[in-house]
């Protein structure tokens, strides 16, 4: 079975290239999905981030708002809770290979890749990129953004010309979506994966 990571830093387009695998065919894992539902309503992680972050949640689930506003800009805060957060996304990552043991190849859509290490589990490294200044403008667009919060999850990212020194492919998103998707196509023919459509 091939592993595939797909990364790269905050708005480059990981989970627009993943959804495009995805419709090949290919199984996704989604991290940042993954913490969502671990940190949501009657989620296994809710409890213990209240008794780290109290105030954090409300109605049995993660207030992202508030948690992200307790350590955002806080390095000894976010580490803190990476350190609740990652063992139990590595976790449902085993699961997910468990229950897809006979597929050819799988993509794990992993944000922070190298910035947590974790590059040496995989046979295949994509990192998504596009240049800083749409980069920003796409997460600018969200709502719920700000250019606190943009730095400060930019700041704990590494730099994106490193992590596409560190690619076996690199995906430029800065064109349309079909644009992309070629690129996806390619990939998928280099590593000898047939697309389901
Ligand atoms: C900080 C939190 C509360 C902010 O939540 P919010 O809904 O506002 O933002 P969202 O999760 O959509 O993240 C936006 C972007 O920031 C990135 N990001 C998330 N956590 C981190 C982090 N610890 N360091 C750097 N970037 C991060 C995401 O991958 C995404 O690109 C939330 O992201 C969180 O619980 N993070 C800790 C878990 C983690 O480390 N996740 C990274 C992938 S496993
Ligand atoms: N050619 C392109 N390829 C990929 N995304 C594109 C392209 N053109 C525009 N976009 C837009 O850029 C945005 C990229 O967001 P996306 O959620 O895929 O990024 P991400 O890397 O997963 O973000 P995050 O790190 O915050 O999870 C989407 O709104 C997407 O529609």
């Amino acid at each position: 079975m091939r592993m595939i990571a797909l990364t790269g830093s905050i708005g480059m387009g990981k989970s627009t290239v993943a959804a495009m695998f995805a419709r090949a065919g290919v199984p996704v894992f989604d991290a940042d999905a993954t913490v969502r539902r671990l940190q949501s309503d009657g989620g296994p992680l809710v409890a213990r981030i209240e008794e780290r972050f109290p105030g954090t949640t409300r109605d049995g689930a993660v207030d992202r708002d508030a948690l992200a506003a307790a350590v955002l800009g806080k390095p000894d805060e976010l580490a803190a809770l990476e350190a609740l957060v990652h063992p139990a996304v590595h976790h449902e990552r085993t699961r997910f290979i468990v229950s897809h043991g006979d597929a050819p190849a799988l993509l794990f859509d992993i944000p922070l890749l190298f910035e947590t290490h974790g590059e040496h589990a995989f046979d295949t490294i994509i990192v998504v990129s596009a240049p800083h200044d749409i980069q920003r403008a796409r997460v600018m667009a969200r709502t719920g953004m700000s250019a606190e919060k943009f730095e400060a999850l930019l700041a704990r990212q590494m730099p994106d010309s490193e992590k596409r020194a560190r690619a076996d492919f690199v995906i430029d998103t800065s064109g349309d979506l079909s644009t992309t998707e070629a690129q996806v196509r390619d990939i998928m023919a280099c590593l000898g994966i047939t697309p389901e459509s």
